[in-house]
């Protein structure tokens, strides 16, 4: 099994209702996942002001507070740190990636977990619904959101092995199925010096998709590419700083539904999930095909 959702908003005036909507849509697929999830959130003003880069962590050993003052001192700065166990949030006026490798100089055992100028990656173990109010998502605000429930098949029931896989700028990666040739991919990535942080299957097919990206390539080819390498079963849903995308395997059992209005795109495993989006009745609503690319752009 495992769920997934996700919004991308079009019409503004739904902004602030972005947290609200994605936690309904979470609470929908518990069934399907219910022992660890996680959340990407694209603009919520708190997490990711304006103009200041986001960095999200797992088990981090020090205060968000206590962290945050010592990399303002460093980075000449101020940085921001938000608990939210087990996730930390920072935010400060400096680059993204200046920030993780600030983090990782300071903590070297923390696991940057997400990290952009518009990105929060919140992870946890145990129930996707508590998990979501603990971390607030219901009040969270933004223009795209993505939230996964896990039922693991490749890796163990841990904070990291849950979804989404953010290892790009901004970038996401979500999944529901497995991927059957992903050791023989992880050891070419691996010769081509990229690093991993767990040993789930997904995590291949994120730091693939963010090569790619990191090449050049635009998403659309990107995910061509990924149908040409990967086997196995998979439904993806994939989201950047400006797109959302879904892709299938050729074969597709791997469960998946759209809809589109003039307000907004989602996508959810199963149509219960998108049951009370505001205006679904006049919505879209397809089944994206095998091995088909669907991206939409902001
Ligand atoms: N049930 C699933 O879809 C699992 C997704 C992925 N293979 C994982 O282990 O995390």
């Amino acid at each position: 099994m495992c769920g997934i959702v996700g919004l991308h908003l079009r019409e503004p005036s739904l902004y602030p209702q972005l947290g609200a909507l994605l936690t309904d849509m979470l609470g929908q697929m518990c069934d399907r996942g219910p022992d660890s999830a996680g959340m990407a959130i694209y603009g919520d003003r708190a997490w990711s002001p304006v103009g200041e880069s986001t960095v999200s962590l797992l088990d981090c050993p020090v205060p968000a507070a206590e962290l945050a003052a010592t990399l303002s001192a460093s980075l000449d700065t101020t940085v921001t740190g938000i608990d939210l166990h087990p996730t930390t949030i920072l935010h400060g006026v400096v680059g993204a990636a200046d920030l993780a490798a600030a983090v990782r100089s300071v903590v070297p055992s923390v696991r940057v977990i997400g990290f952009g100028d518009d990105l929060t990656v919140l992870k946890g173990v145990g129930n996707p619904i508590d998990l979501a109010n603990r971390f607030g998502l219901p009040s969270a605000s933004g223009w795209q959101g993505v939230a996964h429930t896990r039922m693991a098949t490749e890796s163990a029931v841990t904070a990291e092995g849950s979804h989404p896989f953010s290892v790009g700028p901004d970038q996401c990666l979500v999944h529901n199925g497995s991927f059957s040739n992903h050791m023989s991919i992880k050891h070419q990535l691996e010769r081509d010096g990229v690093l991993f942080d767990s040993a789930n299957d997904t995590e291949v097919g994120a730091r693939f998709v963010a090569k790619q990206l990191a090449e050049g390539v635009d998403l659309d080819k990107a995910l061509l590419m990924l149908n040409e390498t990967f086997d196995g079963f998979y439904t993806l849903l994939v989201s950047t700083a400006d797109s959302f995308a879904v892709v299938r395997d050729a074969i597709s059992c791997k469960p998946a539904v759209i809809a589109e209005t003039d307000q907004w795109v989602a996508m959810a495993s199963e149509y219960r999930a998108l049951a009370n989006l505001p205006g679904v009745d006049n919505a879209r609503i397809f089944e994206p095909e095998p091995e088909e690319v669907y991206v939409w752009h902001r």
